[in-house]
C-alpha cells in the first residue's frame, strides 16, 4: 500500500489478520524492517484488555500503540512467523479474549481512529478498513517494505516485490475514494413540483453521518458534464422556519429560481451529521454558531474574488474552511453518484472548488456570488 499513486516515497505489506499464516508473515518479515504492527479498532482493544503502551500526548495523538502481545497458547518464544501468524489470528478472532493473549510479546497492536480512514488517512486505518471492505474482522498487520541495504524501499523496489510475489498495489486515497463512495446510496426518487418549478428529487442516505442528503434536479443532465451546481447545508432555522439570524433559506429560495430559470443543473442539499464521526464533523455542527460568533465580534472582509470571509488565520476561518471542504465533498459525492461528471459552481470558495476537483469532478466554470 502506498500513500498515493503520485506519492511513492514509502510502501507497507498488509495482510488480514484472520488470514495470517507462517508463510504469509514470514514473507512480511523478509521484506519489511519486521516491526510488524497490528492495525484494529478501539472497541477489540478494549474487549481484549490491551492498555494504551504510553499516555498519548499529542492532540490528536499520531501513534496509538498498545502493550505487545504474544498469544497465550499454541506459539514457542512468540517471535517466529508462524508464532506471529497464531497471535495474529487470536487478535482477529471475535470469540478472544483477554486470558487468550499474554503481555508483553512480539506484536504491537495499534489503535485505528473510531472513523477509519475518513476520519484519520493513516496507513493502519486503511490497512484495517480494507480488512473490513473485504468481510473480514477490521484488524490487519503491517509494515514498512525496506531494501536490503536498510533503507525505505522506493518505487522500483516496490514495483519488483509486487510483480515478483503478485501482489495487489493499493493505496491509502484509494481506499478513502471507495468508503467515501461506498457510504452512499440513492435511496428514493421523487418528481416534485416546488415553488420553483418541477424537479426530481434524488434522496441520498449517507451512512457515515447517519443522515441523508438530497439532489434537486432540474432539466436534463445529458452527458453529466458542464452542469450548473449550487451546494446549501442544512440549517433547519432559517431553510424551513425563516430565520433571520442567517440568510440560508433566502439563498436557497434563490438559488431553485435561479436553476428553474436556466432549466438545467443540481442544488444538492447536504444533510448535517447526526452522529459525530471525528473532528470535520464537528466542525459542522459547529459552522453556524461559530460564524454568527465571529461575526458578531469582526465584519467579515471581502476576498479577491468579492466573497466574504473570516480573515485567514483566525479560528473561525479554519473552522469555516474545514465544514466548507466537508460540505462540497459530499456534494461531489452525491453528483457522482447521480451521474454529474462536471460542474459549474455557484457561490464557489476557493477551497470548495479545490475539495471539488480532488473528488474527480471537472469544475469547468466557477461562478463566484458573495458569501452571505
Ligand atoms: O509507526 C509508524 C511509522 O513508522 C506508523 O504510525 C504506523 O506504521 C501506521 O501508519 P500511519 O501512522 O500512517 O497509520
Amino acid at each position: 500500500m502506498l500513500e498515493a499513486a503520485s506519492r511513492v516515497d514509502r510502501g507497507y505489506l498488509m495482510l488480514a489478520a484472520e488470514c495470517a499464516t507462517p508463510g504469509g508473515v514470514a514473507l512480511m518479515v523478509r521484506h519489511t524492517s519486521g516491526f510488524l504492527r497490528v492495525a484494529l479498532t478501539q472497541d477489540i482493544a478494549y474487549r481484549l484488555d490491551l492498555p494504551m503502551m504510553v499516555v498519548p500526548d499529542a492532540h490528536p495523538p499520531s501513534r496509538l500503540f498498545t502493550v505487545t502481545v504474544d498469544a497465550s497458547h499454541g506459539i514457542d518464544t512468540g517471535i517466529s512467523a508462524a508464532d506471529r501468524a497464531r497471535t495474529a489470528r487470536v487478535l482477529a478472532s471475535p470469540t478472544s479474549a483477554p486470558d487468550d493473549l499474554r503481555r508483553p510479546g512480539h506484536l504491537v497492536p495499534l489503535c485505528i481512529a473510531a472513523g477509519g480512514v475518513l476520519e484519520r488517512p493513516g496507513f493502519a486505518e486503511a490497512a484495517a478498513d480494507l480488512a473490513r471492505a473485504a468481510g473480514l474482522a477490521p484488524v490487519a498487520m503491517l509494515g514498512e517494505v525496506v531494501t536490503d541495504t536498510g533503507r525505505l524501499a522506493d518505487e522500483a523496489v516496490l514495483d519488483e516485490l509486487c510483480r515478483t510475489q503478485g501482489l495487489a498495489r493499493v493505496s491509502v486515497d484509494d481506499v478513502i475514494a471507495e468508503r467515501r463512495q461506498a457510504s452512499l446510496a440513492v435511496v428514493a426518487r421523487y418528481e416534485r413540483c416546488l415553488a420553483a418549478g418541477k424537479c426530481l428529487e434524488v434522496l441520498v442516505a449517507d451512512l457515515r453521518g447517519a443522515t441523508d442528503h438530497r439532489a434537486y434536479v432540474f432539466g436534463d443532465l445529458d452527458d453529466g458534464r458542464d452542469v450548473p451546481v449550487y451546494v446549501h447545508r442544512e440549517c433547519v432555522s432559517g431553510d424551513v422556519f425563516g430565520s433571520a439570524d442567517c440568510a440560508c433559506g433566502q439563498m436557497l429560495r434563490d438559488d431553485l429560481a435561479a436553476l428553474s430559470a436556466a432549466g438545467r443543473g443540481v442544488l444538492v442539499y447536504v444533510g448535517s451529521a447526526r452522529h459525530r464521526v471525528g473532528r470535520v464533523s464537528d466542525a459542522e455542527h459547529q459552522f453556524h454558531a461559530d460564524m454568527a460568533r465571529y461575526a458578531a465580534v469582526t465584519p467579515p472582509t471581502a476576498g479577491p474574488t468579492g466573497a466574504l470571509s473570516p480573515p485567514a488565520d483566525s479560528a473561525a476561518s479554519m473552522v469555516h474552511q474545514s465544514a466548507t471542504a466537508l460540505t462540497y465533498g459530499v456534494a461531489a459525492d452525491v453528483l457522482k453518484l447521480i451521474g454529474v461528471r462536471g460542474v459549474r459552481i455557484h457561490r464557489f470558495e476557493r477551497s470548495a472548488a479545490d475539495e471539488v476537483r480532488s473528488r474527480g469532478l471537472a469544475v469547468a466554470e466557477e461562478t463566484n456570488q458573495p458569501y452571505r
